[in-house]
């Protein structure tokens, strides 16, 4: 039996997946497993029980996900299960940020006489200009940013892209069309609409700053539906003075932006699609699962990817941090014990590491004891198929 812990509201055909041998449940008290979405774990106390959290969604910085690594616990995401959701609201959001769609329904509502006559008459002060012809800069090109900027394109955008850490299927994915931007710089310097999809950590934190803001070209759109803190909300409320930014579009409001005639806020609505929630949570349980389960790891952000078919009936999990002569120590508490190794799998990221052990016969207690206390052993767990 395993338990999990959901954070957030995961949507039930992804929880219906893990079947009787789980109970699901809205406390940490002896969860296996934490399903989250955006609520922030920095300040909780993890029990020593969790093994594995699972982002059911993109963005991790929600996640202690170095102190994670270090205690054991594998966290994973589900990349790309959101995107389309995300990629159709920034469609939506260059339109937005174009046609004074928003401020003229605003305004609509508050006729009640005489409507069609004052419609006429009003309708001059919300004339927005066309994205036909107009050039976007998609500032990072993964699972949001490459839709994002096939789709411009397909609208007749033309389109300018900027990642100096592509992925090589984001760039298989990508429309011939869109044009290499070298240099962020580049992208500031010519694009009328910018829109961003990176991650945030520490080197994108405040990437669009003062500094960025005076390389842009006046009267530009900014479109934000990656994390609040990318953009310095101060420099940019100084940018809109200035007349350099006309719009910003942000999918996370503060309380700087609120009541800023050239902002618009959306309330985090880039997922909140039923598609695109069912999708985050079916790929999230499937990936808890087969880790509790199987000892896998598939999409952690963590730890490195890890998967081996079942070569016997007995496997080891070991979390270990990446150094010599480790793996040499643990099947040597094996061989000692005359356990013969049927398969066998060690992966690296970073400081840390995973090995996998298939034996023939169980590791007997004493044994697990004694690898579980070898110097630079995370964690051991023993598997049953
Ligand atoms: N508004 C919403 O509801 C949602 C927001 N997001 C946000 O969007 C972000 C991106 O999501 P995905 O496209 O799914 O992630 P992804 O991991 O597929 O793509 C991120 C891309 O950013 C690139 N990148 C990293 N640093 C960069 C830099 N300094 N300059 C240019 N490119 C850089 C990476 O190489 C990668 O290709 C997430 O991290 C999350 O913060 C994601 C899903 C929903
Ligand atoms: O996946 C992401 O990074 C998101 O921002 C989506 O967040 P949500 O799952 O809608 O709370």
């Amino acid at each position: 039996m395993y338990t999990i812990q959901t954070l957030n509201k995961i949507s039930q055909s992804g929880l219906a997946l893990f079947g009787d041998n789980y109970t699901i449940q809205d406390n940490l008290e002896g969860a296996d497993a934490v399903l989250v979405r955006s609520a922030k774990m920095h300040d909780i106390a993890l029990p020593s029980t969790v093994k594995a959290i699972a982002r059911a969604g993109a963005g991790v910085n929600n996640i202690p996900i170095e102190e994670c690594a270090k205690s054991g616990i594998v966290v994973f995401n589900t990349p790309g299960a959101n995107a389309n959701a995300v990629k159709e609201l920034v469609l939506a959001g260059l339109l937005l940020s174009s046609r004074k769609v928003v401020e003229g329904i605003n305004w609509a509502k508050t006729l009640d006489t005489d409507v069609a006559k004052a419609v006429e008459k009003g309708k001059g002060a919300f004339v927005g200009p066309e994205i036909l012809g107009k050039k976007l800069g998609v500032i990072g090109l993964g699972a949001i940013g490459v839709m994002v900027a096939n789709s411009a394109q397909a609208l007749g955008m033309e389109v300018i892209g900027h990642d100096p850490y592509i992925s090589i299927n984001a760039a298989w994915g990508l429309s011939r069309h869109v044009r290499h931007a070298v240099s962020l710089d580049e992208v500031l310097a010519e694009a009328d609409y910018i829109t961003v999809h990176v991650p945030l950590v520490e080197a994108t934190k405040y990437m669009f700053n003062k500094e960025a803001f005076s390389k842009m070209k006046p009267g530009v759109r900014l479109l934000n539906f990656s994390r609040d803190t990318l953009v310095h909300n101060g420099d940019l409320l100084k940018a809109i003075e200035e007349g350099i930014v006309t719009t910003y579009v942000t999918d996370f409001p503060v309380e700087e932006v609120m009541g800023n005639p050239n902002i618009l806020t959306i309330p985090h609505l880039g997922a909140s699609t039923p598609e695109s929630e069912e999708n985050c949570a079916v790929m999230a349980v499937q990936e808890v699962k087969d880790y509790l389960e199987n000892g896998n790891i598939v999409n952690s952000v963590n730890y490195p990817e890890c998967i081996m078919a079942w070569a016997s009936n007995c496997r080891l999990a070991i979390i270990h941090k990446n150094t010599p002569a480790i793996l040499g120590k643990i099947t040597a508490i094996i061989a000692g014990e005359g356990i013969n190794i049927r398969d066998m799998s060690n992966r690296s990221r970073g400081d840390f590491a995973y090995t996998l052990i298939d034996t023939d016969t169980y590791v007997s207690e004493d044994n697990l004891k004694a690898i579980e206390n070898m110097e630079h052993i995370i964690k051991v767990r023993l598997l049953v198929k």
